[in-house]
């Protein structure tokens, strides 16, 4: 059974790239048997020149109750590690049902402790992507003067990977709904969580893609690599082995992205089950891993909630941060009649990862 996503023949809901509605939930398509269902009504709207879908007013019935492709219900379980939820089965254009989930809008207002007004600081300043204790300057007075951007809302794609049962379903689930199931259900393929911040005022969400583990499934969840502007990769600090797999799931990713464009995290996952004497030494090599990849490291529990907001609110400010300095270097770029090229006091605009990794100064 294959999976219909970007770049592999099979159109992705109204999106470009790998970007998908939010709220739309992908599935593992199942081969098309039967007429073609009525296609649902999409609206569309720009982010960042980038098309996403809305979720269709009226949404085609559930597969238990309407003709389905063979198969569909089996995708539904399989995708959803995350079962119970409202969301019901759609079908998209193309043929491929997605999952709908009702709940969740861009429009609803912003949690309340999803704003953030300061740059929260790193875990370790020896691995950190920076250490300055406040958003750029230029950030700042761009979101004062509601410079970010002709639209209204920006959205970055997270992709999160590393070994099997490492904890990265775990981990998106406690930040995104404070819950952690103790039972191990493997990701098949992908699944995918969208979660709404306000940073310095301006809108912001992250689009985040947790991805199987296993083997068998990895040629599935690479083709949702692409197009990524933060690459998490989770290893569980009580297996050193998935330590040292670390570097060949970045390996994996940055295939699929061009590395200059791409902020990384180094996340140590089950902080919990290790004493603090076994976890400074397994600390102490994640480090040194993070500092080769140039990574910023965090240590993490999804049982306790150690450190996961603060991870994520940190993920969420730097990856705005970036997008919104790449948006100020093009705009200045584009000033200079045409001509794409950076002036030389503007050079840090553009934080590449190069640049971010040398730790440049504001
Ligand atoms: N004690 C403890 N257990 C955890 C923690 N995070 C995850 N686990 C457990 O580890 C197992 C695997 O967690 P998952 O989040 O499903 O792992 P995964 O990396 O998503 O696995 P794949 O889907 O196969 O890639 C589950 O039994 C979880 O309950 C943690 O912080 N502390």
């Amino acid at each position: 059974m294959g999976l219909r996503g970007p770049g592999r023949g099979y159109p992705c809901v109204g999106a470009r790239g790998a970007f998908c509605a939010p709220g739309l939930h992908v599935a593992r398509a199942p081969p098309h048997v039967g007429p073609r269902p009525p296609s649902p009504r999409l609206g569309t709207c720009g982010i960042s020149g980038d098309q996403v879908s809305f979720p269709p007013q009226t949404p085609h019935p559930a597969p238990d109750s309407s003709p389905q492709p063979e198969g569909a219900a089996a995708a539904g379980e399989a995708v959803g590690k995350r079962g119970g939820d409202l969301s019901c089965w759609v079908w998209a254009p193309g043929f491929f049902p997605v999952r709908w989930r009702p709940m969740m809008s861009v429009f609803a207002p912003v949690r309340r402790d999803r704003i953030i007004a300061e740059l929260p600081q790193c875990f370790q300043r020896e691995a950190a992507l920076h250490s300055h204790t406040s958003f750029h300057p230029k950030v700042t007075s761009a979101c004062q003067e509601q410079r970010t951007g002709t639209v209204g809302f920006r959205i970055s794609k997270i992709i999160v990977v590393g070994d099997l049962s490492v904890g990265k379903t775990c981990l998106i689930n406690r930040f995104c709904k404070d819950t952690f199931d103790k039972n191990y259900k493997a990701t098949i393929g992908v699944d995918f969580e969208m979660e709404r911040f306000e940073v310095l005022g301006i809108p912001f969400s992250l689009q985040l893609w947790d991805t199987a583990g296993q083997e068998r499934f990895k040629c599935i969840a690479s083709t949702y690599y692409r197009g990524a502007q933060a690459i998490v990769i989770v290893f569980d600090v009580t297996d050193a082995a998935s330590l040292d797999h670390t570097r060949q799931w970045l390996a994996d990713a940055l295939k699929e992205n061009e590395p200059s464009n791409v902020i990384l995290f180094l996340v140590g996952s089950k902080k919990d089950l290790s004493s603090p004497a076994h976890y400074r030494l397994i600390e102490r090599d994640a480090i040194k891993v993070a500092q080769e990849m140039q990574a910023e490291y965090w240590a993490v529990s999804s049982l306790t909630g150690e450190n996961v907001k603060e991870f994520f609110f940190r993920v969420a400010s730097l990856s705005f941060e970036s997008s919104v300095l790449a948006e100020l270097e093009k705009s200045s770029a584009r000033k200079i009649g045409d001509v794409v090229r950076i002036a030389s006091n503007d050079g840090d605009l553009y934080l590449t990862a190069q640049r971010r990794r040398s730790k440049c100064c504001f």
